[in-house]
C-alpha cells in the first residue's frame, strides 16, 4: 500500500487527520511498519498538517467505534475532547443518506465516552474528573479544595497551579490577564515539569465572570493549539471547585467556545461544541 486515504476535521481550530481503519489494515500497518510516521503526516509544510492523528477502529465490545489518538509529535494520548467530536462528526457524515444515529458509544484509552449528535451540535459525556494524584498522574502532594495544587515558580512566573485528570493530565493556572504571558516560553517548561511524570497539558486561564472563562492552551505533544476539549473540562472543574464559576460555563478558547456543564463529583462532565470537515485527500507514502 502506497497511499493513505484521510479526512481532515477541526473542533474549534484543534485539527486532526482522521484515518478510518475499520475496513482496512492501515492501523496494523502503522503499528508494524515505520513508513507511516505521525510527525510527517502532521507536518504543516511537508505533510497534511494537524495537531494530531485519529485512527477509527472497530470497537472491542458492543460499542459504535474505537478512537486512537496521537499528538503531532508522535506520542499517544489517552483521550481528546475536540478529537472525539471530530470523530463523531466524521461518523455522522459517513452514515449520511443511509441511516442516522443520535448516540455514539466510543471506546477510548480513557474509557467509553457517549456522544449525543443533534443537528451538528455534539455533547460528549467526558467522564468524572480525576483528582487522585497517582491517577492524574502528578507528584504534587498538597491539595486545595480537593484539587492537587502547589506554587510553581519558573522564568519570573510565580502562580498557584492546579492538577486535574481527564484520562490525560492537565495543569491549570488562573491569571489576571492571560494576554500578558509568553505561551511559547512557559508552555514547554510546564509541559515537562518534574511534578508530571508523563508530562502535562497546560492551561493559562482568566475568569471573566462566573459564566465565562478565557483560556490559552499549551498541549502536551502538540504545543500551542487553538483549543483543548479535555482541557476546557479540567479548567471548569478547577474553577468550580475553587468557587470561581457556576456549574455551567462557556470556555472561550482562541479557536472558539465550548460549553462545559458539571457540578457534582459523582456526575460526568458534559462538553458541548461542534466539529467541521475541512478536506479529504490521499497522502502519498514514499
Ligand atoms: N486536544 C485534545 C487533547 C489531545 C491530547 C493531549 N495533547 C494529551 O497529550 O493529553 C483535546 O481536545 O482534549
Amino acid at each position: 500500500m502506497n497511499n493513505i486515504i484521510f479526512e481532515k476535521y477541526h473542533g474549534n481550530g484543534n485539527d486532526f487527520i482522521i484515518i478510518d481503519s475499520r475496513n482496512s489494515n492501515i492501523y496494523k500497518k502503522f503499528l508494524s511498519d515505520k513508513k507511516i510516521d505521525i510527525k510527517n503526516l502532521c507536518d504543516r509544510q511537508f505533510g497534511i498538517g494537524g495537531d494530531g492523528v485519529i485512527f477509527i477502529l472497530e470497537p472491542d465490545r458492543n460499542n459504535y467505534a474505537k478512537m486512537i489518538i496521537y499528538n503531532s509529535d508522535g506520542s499517544e494520548a489517552q483521550m481528546c475532547g475536540n478529537g472525539i467530536r471530530c470523530l463523531v462528526q466524521y461518523l455522522h457524515n459517513f452514515n449520511k443518506g443511509s441511516y442516522s444515529v443520535s448516540e455514539y458509544r466510543i471506546e477510548t484509552k480513557a474509557g467509553i465516552k457517549i456522544a449525543q449528535y443533534n443537528n451538528g451540535e455534539i455533547t460528549v459525556k467526558m467522564g468524572k474528573p480525576i483528582l487522585e494524584t497517582k491517577s492524574i498522574p502528578t507528584k504534587i502532594d498538597t491539595k486545595i479544595n480537593s484539587i492537587p495544587s502547589c506554587l510553581f515558580k519558573e522564568k519570573n512566573f510565580e502562580q498557584q497551579g492546579y492538577a486535574v485528570g481527564m484520562g490525560n493530565p492537565h495543569l491549570i493556572f488562573f491569571l489576571q490577564d492571560i494576554t500578558k504571558i509568553s505561551l511559547s516560553l512557559l508552555g514547554p517548561v510546564f509541559e515537562k515539569h518534574e511534578l508530571f511524570p508523563e508530562k502535562t497539558n497546560v492551561h493559562f486561564s482568566q475568569i471573566i465572570n462566573r459564566d465565562n472563562i478565557n483560556v490559552r492552551v499549551w498541549e502536551r505533544g502538540a504545543g500551542a493549539t487553538l483549543a483543548c476539549g479535555t482541557g476546557a473540562c479540567a479548567v471548569h472543574v478547577a474553577a468550580y471547585k475553587l468557587g470561581l464559576c457556576n456549574s455551567k460555563t462557556v470556555i472561550n478558547l482562541p479557536g472558539g467556545n465550548l460549553i462545559i456543564n458539571w457540578s457534582r463529583s459523582e456526575d460526568e462532565i458534559l462538553m458541548t461544541g461542534n466539529a467541521k470537515k475541512v478536506f479529504s485527500g490521499t497522502y502519498i507514502l514514499k
